[in-house]
């Protein structure tokens, strides 16, 4: 069935939300004020073409857009998705009852993205390489991506050709690809066990090809350069497909925000510390425990700080913080500045003791301002005062949005 539908406002993940007779109906593609017309399937719709299009539709700078199911918004005048994305974030706060002070959105450029978390498959006609379409596992085989450094695009023919010489059914599987100072970082998952001659076949393929890397599911197949990434000053081997902030101007934006606002402290814990993308920067100003539940990240941080220079002392547990959080014992007895930056799902019970904690200055770091909010609101409640948010865009077009926020708590009067 189809209709003519009026878009009255974009939804959390990009959609147009037509308010029917029927209810709210999402349409991928369409914009606040436009006329569409739209085959209807339920609450689901999609738009067949736009009839009075908004003034603030733009030219999409991808030929994938649309099809691939990386982007959601490249359509929307930049001033307008700048606002909607930072109203995401707002809109969480609120959701929670918090009236903290928003920045606005520090904006991310295309072609900046270091991380490209590709599907791969090979097929009777060839190799498969892209994203998948949106809500389906159908790969978009892309030949351009304005969000990746022009080092990963220009290396698609590559790793196409990789590709075909790892996989070891038809069967899709992912392949992490990471621009490093020294070459590309490849970690491929599920393509299959290469052993005997097709192994040996790979391995001369990366060393003639310039790669820095390539591993298998966690195993290194080869690794003719060593993938270094900057924290900082300090330069860290991350394990392959160790968990990267994807923009590095992004990474330098929030590691500048969170080291300005623990400055004035001695003894900072890290909480979901990954590879010391916060621990290497804030140890030049003071001594930093590092907290991390992947023990080879964990162990890559020990290692970048042994051979770090101009750093005070840091020290690393593994430890999970679902599991373990850090007490509000453990935290006052040692701390007086935290960063945590835990994964989508937030850091309920982790907040509960940082909230319970005397610790005096705490930054906030998320990629998820739902979680974020309800985490915020349990600091709130434990007596912290937000002094500033600031949502950084780091997922260019995308509904996903990265923030920071940074807390206080006022001094116990004796
Ligand atoms: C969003 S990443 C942040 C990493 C680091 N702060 C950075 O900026 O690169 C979240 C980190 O939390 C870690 N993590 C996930 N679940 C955890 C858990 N239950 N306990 C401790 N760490 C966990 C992941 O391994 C990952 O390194």
């Amino acid at each position: 069935m189809s209709g003519i539908l009026t878009i009255s406002r974009l939804g959390a993940q990009g959609d147009g939300i037509a308010e029917t007779g029927q209810g709210q109906v999402f349409v991928p593609f369409a914009l606040p004020g436009e006329k569409v017309n739209a085959s209807l399937d339920g609450k689901k719709a999609d738009l067949v073409s736009v009839i009075e299009p908004s003034p603030l539709r733009v030219e999409p700078p991808c030929r994938h857009f649309g099809d691939c199911g990386g982007c959601a918004l490249q359509h929307l005048e930049e001033t307008a998705y700048r606002e909607w994305k930072r109203e995401k974030l707002v809109e969480a706060l609120r959701s929670k009852g918090l009236e903290a002070p928003v920045d606005d959105l520090v904006p991310c450029q295309p072609h900046t993205r270091r991380r490209a978390a590709f599907t791969a498959r090979t097929t009777d006609k060839g190799v498969l390489l892209g994203f998948n379409a949106a809500l389906s596992h159908r790969i978009v085989d892309v030949e351009e991506c304005p969000l990746l450094l022009p080092s990963i695009v220009d290396s698609l023919p590559l790793l196409r050709d990789l590709t075909a010489l790892i996989a070891r059914s038809f069967k899709p599987f992912r392949l992490n690809v990471t621009h490093t100072a020294s070459g590309l970082d490849v970690a491929a998952e599920g393509s299959g066990s290469l052993e005997g001659k097709a192994r040996q076949a790979v391995v001369e393929f990366v060393v003639r090809s310039g790669l820095a890397r390539l591993s298998i599911d966690g195993e290194i197949i080869v690794e003719p350069k060593k993938p270094l990434i900057m924290a900082g000053e300090v330069a860290v081997l991350p394990p392959p497909g160790a968990f990267l902030q994807a923009v590095a101007e992004a990474e330098t934006t929030m590691a500048g925000l969170v080291g300005a606002h623990l400055a004035k402290a001695k003894r900072v814990a890290d909480l979901f510390a990954g590879v010391g993308t916060f621990a290497l920067r804030l140890a030049r100003n003071g001594e930093v425990h590092a907290v991390e539940g992947d023990a080879a990240a964990i162990a890559s941080l020990d290692r970048a700080y042994r051979f770090g220079e101009g750093l005070k002392k840091v020290t690393v547990e593994k430890r999970d913080l679902f599991v373990r959080p850090l007490t509000f014992k453990e935290l006052d007895a040692t701390f007086d500045g935290l960063v945590f930056d835990p994964p989508r799902a937030g850091a309920e019970d982790q907040a509960k003791q940082i909230a319970r904690s005397q610790v005096r200055f705490v930054a906030a770091v998320s990629c998820n301002p739902v979680t974020l909010a309800r985490d915020l609101r349990i600091l709130v409640d434990g007596g912290y005062r937000i002094t500033r948010v600031v949502p950084v865009d780091q997922f260019l077009w995308s509904p996903h949005l990265e923030a920071v926020a940074l807390l206080e708590k006022p001094r116990k009067r004796r």
